[in-house]
């Protein structure tokens, strides 16, 4: 396929920690001169990332890639904040559907072998990729709209709430929700945060407490997600919620979508490195250790 679209990367962002693990998915190369490298693309993928630009609409379907769950891996989430900084920096996209490729699961959040029997450096590298993603998406310029086709628990949950829209497929089977509680662990306070602002504090605080995790309908009574479609049409429909926001001038609605956001990414980008903290000594307690195992115990016996 030919490669037409030129997205120009700053170079800052080549001294990034995880740098090294993009290049090498994405086969970029170190500029001698540091002032940044062309990389030229039409249709991108890494391993676990999937991009297709439509530069005549302006826009971009990003599918992730990680079967059998679209766990959120340190790898997929790398390559998630990689392909994301890739399109800010295409002119030509304003806005990306974020949806999977793995069928009937959207994402299984976030990856439970990344959060089991490792170590503090690792919890700590692993955690500070999540807060990165959800920053980047959060505070993303771009249109984001969900196309939820499956389920879409906890950390795949918060990906769909970074989102300026969510549309759902109507399978019965497919919920969302921050189910955290039933696994032994708490939500942060940022995913919190960004469910606070998207269904309320009631609502919230209950879904919460109760690790609730909401079939389509009640997702959608509750305003976890914004539309509810036949899962055929889950896409199409992003697409066309889309160009409805790419109507808007984009100065006008970047500006009012930071306005209603970075008071709440603040709160984070404030204490990064205590909240890191506060994740490395909690996870690495024998008590959730061993709810952890439970857990991922008891998923597998599922299976047999
Ligand atoms: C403070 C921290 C905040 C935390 C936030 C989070 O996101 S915490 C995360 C909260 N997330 C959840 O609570 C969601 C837990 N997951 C589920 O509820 C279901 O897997 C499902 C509904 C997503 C898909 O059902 P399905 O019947 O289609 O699939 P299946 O169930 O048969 O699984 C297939 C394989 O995937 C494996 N695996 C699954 N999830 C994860 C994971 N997150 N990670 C790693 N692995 C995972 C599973 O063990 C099995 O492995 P095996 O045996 O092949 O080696």
């Amino acid at each position: 396929m030919a490669l037409t679209a030129v997205i120009r990367v700053p170079s800052r962002a080549l001294l990034r920690p995880w740098a090294r693990l993009r290049d090498a998915a994405l086969g970029w190369i170190e500029p001698a001169g540091g002032g940044g490298v062309e990389v030229s693309a039409q249709r991108f993928a890494s391993q676990k990332v999937l991009v297709e630009p439509d530069p005549a609409a302006g826009v971009a379907v990003m599918k992730f890639k990680n079967p059998p769950v679209n766990s959120l891996s340190l790898e997929l989430l790398t390559e998630l904040v990689i392909s994301l900084e890739k399109l800010e920096n295409d002119k030509t996209v304003r806005g990306v559907v974020l949806t999977s490729d793995c069928p009937g699961i959207f994402s299984a959040g976030l990856d439970l072998t990344e959060m089991c029997g490792r170590n503090p450096a690792h919890y700590a590298e692993y955690w500070k990729a999540v807060q990165e993603m959800w920053l980047r998406l959060y505070l993303s310029n771009l249109v984001l709209v969900a196309a939820i086709n499956g389920a879409s628990p906890a950390g795949g949950c918060l990906i769909a709430l970074t989102c300026d829209y969510r549309v759902m497929a109507d399978n019965p089977k497919y919920c969302i929700g921050l189910n955290e509680t039933l696994l032994g662990i708490v939500a942060p306070f940022w995913f919190k945060d960004n469910l606070v602002n998207t269904i309320g504090h009631r609502a919230s605080e209950r879904a919460l407490q109760l690790g609730l995790l909401f079939p389509p309908t009640e997702a959608l009574q509750v305003g976890m997600v914004d539309k509810v479609v036949p899962k055929d049409q889950v896409q199409s429909t992003a697409l066309s919620v889309l160009a409805q926001w790419m109507a808007i001038p984009d100065h006008a609605r970047q500006l009012t979508k930071n306005m209603m956001r970075k008071p709440t990414a603040d709160r984070l980008l404030k204490q990064r490195d205590a909240d890191i903290q506060n994740f490395v000594s909690f996870i690495s307690r024998d008590s959730i250790q061993k709810s952890l195992q439970m857990y991922l115990e008891k998923l597998k016996q599922k299976k047999g």
